[in-house]
């Protein structure tokens, strides 16, 4: 239906109305920043000479004064900050102020209100509300629903009435290009346009065309946990990050960027996500990896292997003659079985005779093994391990402590009185160091009884395994496990399928540090933890609330995943979470998705947004030299098209370093083979399993012949190479085709 001219002049009115009040607001805020920046030099002046003649004499009162003038000086910068922060959100509001709008009746109403929406609200001096942020609870109707019956929840409760317009407008540098109403979904003119378009930079926000299956995910209150399953492209992440808003907008006078984190796969997936909450006008959350936390919380003198490390292994050892034995070893240690092995142990490891004996001092009890035994295993028995001993050892320092004391005073007085020493201090000093001494013993005894050494408690599992394992447990694996974790563990090697069991011993000892000021985490690329390491998730996080979106067809590596969400549903409690599932995909044209589902060689369901392109391009070399040349010509032909991400797609590091090297000098190219490199735009070669989450352009794939993508375990891998394509997929491959691949 078109829009007449006069509505046409009746928009332009108010757009400018919008317009207006914007740039007053703007003007307002840039002269209460000069005012503030103005106040901010004035105080430092003040500070300077006010505490430039520091004197001994009232040396307190100047601290004092200091501390004062620093807390004004940091009222200053917040108020700064947050105005700076108001400024870019008008700033931005004068290029595009909203870009939707429904008119709704309330039941009961005669008429229907307007409601303009936009990146955040703005309201005038009377609390006219002239734009509504996408995340007020009125806006929620503009995802959901099409013109008839229509409602929202708000904290009143539910408000119920009718939609009878529904508008959509693309305004650029403050003028409508153009606008239209629908009774259709979102998935329109305006999706096409954005999906079709090319993508040069890191993500962008969907604020404009969220799905109402999408909207339902970044809205969800209703459950503590959601575990999210959908297809690739079905705009997990963006969920993940426009929920993040979502909660940032709605909770904002309880949380802040600090209580939420996102557990992403790596750094250049953080690099790349970490435009959206900005350009949304929040900060950032606190953004990790599972790599990195675990990394950093184990510390240690141990090798630890990355994540990319045992990708490679696993990729690229095949004919290593120790390769079946480590993937035997991943695979155990990554099963629902070791799990329960850990958690055996974990009630096993306490109740251990830690062999208490009397503690004496020169012939006086300090506590006797019948205390000791008492308080380890009655009065502190409920505590994790690790705070059991601490409140062991708190407890005989707290009784030693008098003893100690009194012998340095006797000590004291014998060097006092042997008159060797003059000096007073001299005879403290000495003192100690005597009664240290005396005390040795006393001391080795009490790190003994209370000694916490993680590698030794996983070391002391590992070589009792068969007692923790069930009776039908292959007696010749658990041998093999053994003998080669402790081979290991010897070379103060710590393998990558190490790290989470000794991660999740930590927590369940109660060594893990306290994460209490994390209110949400979210979990993207879900399906790539095993089910002890949401274990882990939960011991961190258990009073939080979780997110988790990912996708069983993408789990890159076939021995380290979740499996099925199944597995992990007696760690969540059921009551409190909620499974929901995507069934729509947007990154890919038509012919890219529907190529990339054939090979998962099963049927599906899932839809894909109308968007038609080029088929992709199975295309066959003599060698492997060809694939170079075809890549070379081909980033020179898509980057002359205009295409401005190009990602050349290997399977292993060792190729993308060799393509690399091939193209270096002869095109603009870049390589990525770390997982803690940035993101970076143009034509890059990465390896597939630090794809993932990425998307290009164009997606080149760098021999996908037989030998490379040779097994079933492989097939995921390839499959999430190929979803990451946007407009042109073209698979190379070398000597015979892949049999992933059966055209
Ligand atoms: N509602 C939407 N409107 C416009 N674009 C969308 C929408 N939802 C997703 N997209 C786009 O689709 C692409 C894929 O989104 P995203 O990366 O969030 O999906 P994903 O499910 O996390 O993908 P994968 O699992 O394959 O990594 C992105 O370019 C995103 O901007």
């Amino acid at each position: 239906m078109s829009i007449s001219d006069f509505e046409w002049k009746q928009e332009n009115e108010w757009l400018e109305n919008v317009l207006k009040e914007a740039r007053k607001q703007l003007s307002e805020k840039r002269d209460f920043n000069k005012k503030l920046k103005k106040e901010a030099i004035d105080t430092q002046r003040e500070l300077w000479q006010e505490m430039g003649s520091v004197s001994i004499a009232n040396e307190l009162d100047q601290i004092v004064d200091f501390l004062a003038f620093i807390d004004v000086l940091k009222m200053q910068k917040r108020s700064h900050e947050f105005t700076k922060k108001l400024q870019e959100k008008y700033k931005k509001m004068i290029l595009s102020p909203y870009f939707g709008r429904i008119d709704f009746i309330e039941n009961g109403d005669e008429n229907a209100e307007k409601y303009y929406i936009g990146i955040a609200n703005l309201i005038n001096d009377r609390y006219d509300i002239l734009v509504y942020d996408w995340r007020a609870p009125v806006s929620s109707m503009f995802y959901d629903y099409e013109i008839g019956e229509a409602s929202y929840k708000c904290p009143e409760g539910i408000i119920r009435g009718k939609v009878t317009l529904k508008r959509q407008y693309k305004i650029n540098n403050g003028k409508i290009e153009y606008m239209f109403d629908s009774n259709l979904k979102i998935d329109d003119e305006i999706l096409q346009e954005i999906l079709s378009k090319s993508v040069d930079n890191k993500m962008k926000t969907i604020i404009t065309t969220i799905q109402r299956e999408q909207n339902k995910v970044i809205r969800n209150e209703e459950y503590k946990n959601l575990i999210v399953q959908g297809p690739a492209g079905s705009g997990k992440t963006s969920i993940a990050l426009h929920r993040i808003a979502y909660l940032l907008y709605k909770h904002r006078e309880n949380i802040g960027p600090q209580n939420i984190i996102i557990f992403s796969p790596n750094q250049i997936f953080n690099d790349y996500i970490s435009d959206v909450l900005p350009l949304l006008g929040e900060d950032n959350m606190l953004q990790t990896t599972f790599k990195e936390y675990m990394h950093n919380t184990l510390g240690g003198e141990l090798k630890k292997e990355d994540y990319c490390d045992m990708m490679e292994y696993i990729l690229a050892s095949k004919d290593k003659p120790a390769y079946q034995k480590r993937i035997r070893n991943i695979k155990y240690k990554s099963s629902m079985e070791f799990t329960d092995v850990l958690k055996k142990y974990v009630s096993y490891v306490g109740k251990v005779d830690r062999n208490f004996n009397d503690i004496t001092f020169r012939d006086k009890l300090i506590i006797s093994y019948m205390d000791l035994h008492e308080l380890y295993y009655k009065d502190y028995f409920q505590l994790p391990l690790k705070r059991r001993l601490q409140k062991l050892r708190e407890r005989v320092l707290f009784l030693l402590e008098p003893y100690e004391k009194e012998r340095i005073k006797e000590v004291m007085d014998e060097l006092d009185d042997s008159e060797s020493y003059i000096n007073k201090a001299e005879i403290v000093k000495k003192s100690r160091v005597i009664v240290k001494g005396e005390m040795k013993d006393i001391y080795s005894e009490i790190d003994r009884i209370t000694k916490f050494d993680l590698v030794d408690i996983y070391k002391k599992l590992i070589e009792n395994l068969e007692l923790f394992c069930e009776s039908s447990d292959a007696e010749k694996e658990i041998d093999e496990i053994k003998s080669y974790t402790l081979e290991n563990l010897k070379a103060q090697q710590l393998y990558y399928e190490d790290q989470p069991p000794l991660l999740y011993l930590m927590g369940a000892l109660g060594d893990l540090p306290k994460t209490s000021e994390i209110k949400y985490v979210i979990i993207d690329e879900a399906q790539d933890y095993t089910p002890l390491q949401y274990e882990i998730f939960y011991q961190l996080f258990n009073h939080a609330s979780i997110t988790m979106l990912g996708d069983l067809n993408q789990s890159i590596n076939p021995f380290m995943n979740v499996g099925d969400y199944q597995n992990i549903s007696h760690i969540f409690p059921q009551d409190n979470t909620c499974l929901m599932n995507l069934t729509k995909s947007y990154r890919s044209t038509m012919e890219i998705t529907k190529f990339s589902r054939m090979l998962l060689n099963k049927e599906s369901t899932d839809e894909s947004v109308e968007r038609y392109g080029d088929k992709p391009i199975v295309l066959g070399f003599p060698r492997e030299e060809a694939i170079k040349e075809k890549i070379l010509e081909d980033i020179k032909i898509y980057k002359g098209k205009g295409y401005k991400s190009i990602g050349i797609i290997t399977r292993t590091k060792k190729e993308a370093n060799e393509v690399y090297r091939f193209l270096k000098d002869k095109v603009q190219v870049k390589v990525i083979i770390s997982d803690d490199e940035g993101y970076l735009n143009g034509a890059v070669i990465i390896p597939a399993y630090l794809a993932k989450g990425l998307e290009f352009d164009v997606v080149l794939i760098y021999n996908a012949g037989n030998e490379n993508y040779c097994c079933e375990e492989e097939r995921l891998l390839f499959y999430t190479a190929c979803t990451r394509a946007l407009h042109v997929l073209c698979v190379y491959y070398s000597g015979k085709r892949t049999p992933l691949l059966q055209l």
